[in-house]
């Protein structure tokens, strides 16, 4: 039976969409059945809707007064999602969400965990300023399992990169994005392979 993967993104959606190509380049089987977004203006939108996959916006100011993760879940749950991929996801899974798909959730963080470029604050460009500013030498990307912390859940795999002496924060998000797209699908593949 072919997987299918239910998609949470605040942005752009870059994640997702390495997911989708490598499905159509059939280096992944599996099937994105749902977009899911907290963000109305967010550009993963535009691509669910280029690729004809169902998407839905929700967030506090649509559903005021609702249970958002609540909401979520149930939607996942309706389009049968065997994995829930947060491509670049800004909030907190809550733990009626986790409870719905128990080691089912996916992370990918934009630097090497456990560190302290995790928790809250740490995502996006605010990962790779305080990267530079520290001086690192070596950043990469996480693939991770989510629990009820910010980036402590179990790793699926990691891919390192070493920063160049002129490094940029620019640079260092478009290298690690690029690195990014080859985590996630080797570790999609390594999922599949297992179920
Ligand atoms: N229960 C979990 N929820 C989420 C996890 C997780 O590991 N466990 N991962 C994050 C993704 N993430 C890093 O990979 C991350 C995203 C956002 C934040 C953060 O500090 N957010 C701010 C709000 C930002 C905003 O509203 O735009 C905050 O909470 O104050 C940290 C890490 C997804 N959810
Ligand atoms: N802590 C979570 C986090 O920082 N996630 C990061 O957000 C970016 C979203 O980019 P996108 O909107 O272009 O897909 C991704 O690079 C992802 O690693």
């Amino acid at each position: 039976m072919i997987k299918k993967i239910g998609i949470l993104a605040s942005y752009n959606g870059s994640g997702f969409e390495t997911i989708q190509k490598a499905i159509i380049e059939k280096k992944l089987n599996a099937k994105v059945v749902v977009v899911i977004t907290n963000n109305t203006n967010a550009g993963v939108l535009e691509k669910a809707e280029s690729y004809d996959i169902p998407y839905f916006i929700i967030n506090d100011k649509r559903y005021p007064g609702q249970n958002i993760d609540d909401k979520i879940a149930r939607l996942l749950l309706e389009f049968g999602c065997d994995y829930i991929f947060l491509s670049g996801y800004m909030k907190k899974i809550e733990s009626n969400l986790l409870s719905a798909f128990p080691n089912k959730i996916i992370n990918t963080h934009p630097a090497l965990l456990p560190s302290i470029y995790g928790g809250i604050g740490m995502y996006g460009r605010f990962v790779h300023e305080a990267v530079i500013k520290n001086g690192e030498k070596i950043s990469g990307v996480t693939i991770h399992y989510v629990d009820e912390v910010y980036d402590e859940g179990e790793i699926i795999l990691t891919k390192e990169l070493e920063l160049t002496n002129d490094e940029t924060v620019d640079s260092l998000e478009n290298r690690i994005k690029e690195l990014e797209s080859v985590a996630i699908v080797e570790a999609f593949e390594k999922l599949l392979a297992k179920s």
